[in-house]
């Protein structure tokens, strides 16, 4: 199974949204897919350096495994930054969401169940 890792990144009750640019368009938690011989967690910093350009640090992991089909299945880290701000390198729109407006997002449907977590 390819696991795709999406990070919740949080800082002062907001959580940062990325806009795709590239099919399937939508709102994700920023992130990619792990490598081959890659713990999760250094995915999630890796994706987030070469998506955001900034560091940082998982802090943990929420609830839950989503299939994508096509054999991937995506995992949501909890992080915080630890230097840099992020910049949309790779994203059409990037948005640090107040926690309580999270659900009025079109988020990618995986992402549902894993938002509804944040709070
Ligand atoms: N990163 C991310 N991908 C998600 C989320 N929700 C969701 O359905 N996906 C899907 C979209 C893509 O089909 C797949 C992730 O692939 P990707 O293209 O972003 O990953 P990548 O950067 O490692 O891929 P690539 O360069 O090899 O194409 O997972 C999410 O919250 N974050």
């Amino acid at each position: 199974m390819q696991v795709v890792v999406g990070v919740a990144l949080c800082r002062a009750g907001r959580v940062l949204a990325a806009h795709r640019a590239r099919p399937p368009v939508g709102w994700e938690l920023p992130g990619g897919k792990v490598e081959a011989g890659e713990e999760p967690a250094d995915a999630a910093v890796r994706e987030l350096r070469e998506e955001l350009g900034c560091e940082v640090e998982v802090t943990g992991w929420l609830e839950g495994a989503v299939a994508l089909g096509q054999g991937m299945e995506l995992r949501v880290a909890l992080a915080h930054l630890v230097s840099g701000e992020p910049r949309p390198l790779e994203h059409d729109a990037l948005w640090w969401v107040p926690t309580d407006l999270l659900g009025r997002l079109d988020w990618l449907p995986a992402d549902v169940s894993f938002v509804a977590q944040l709070g």
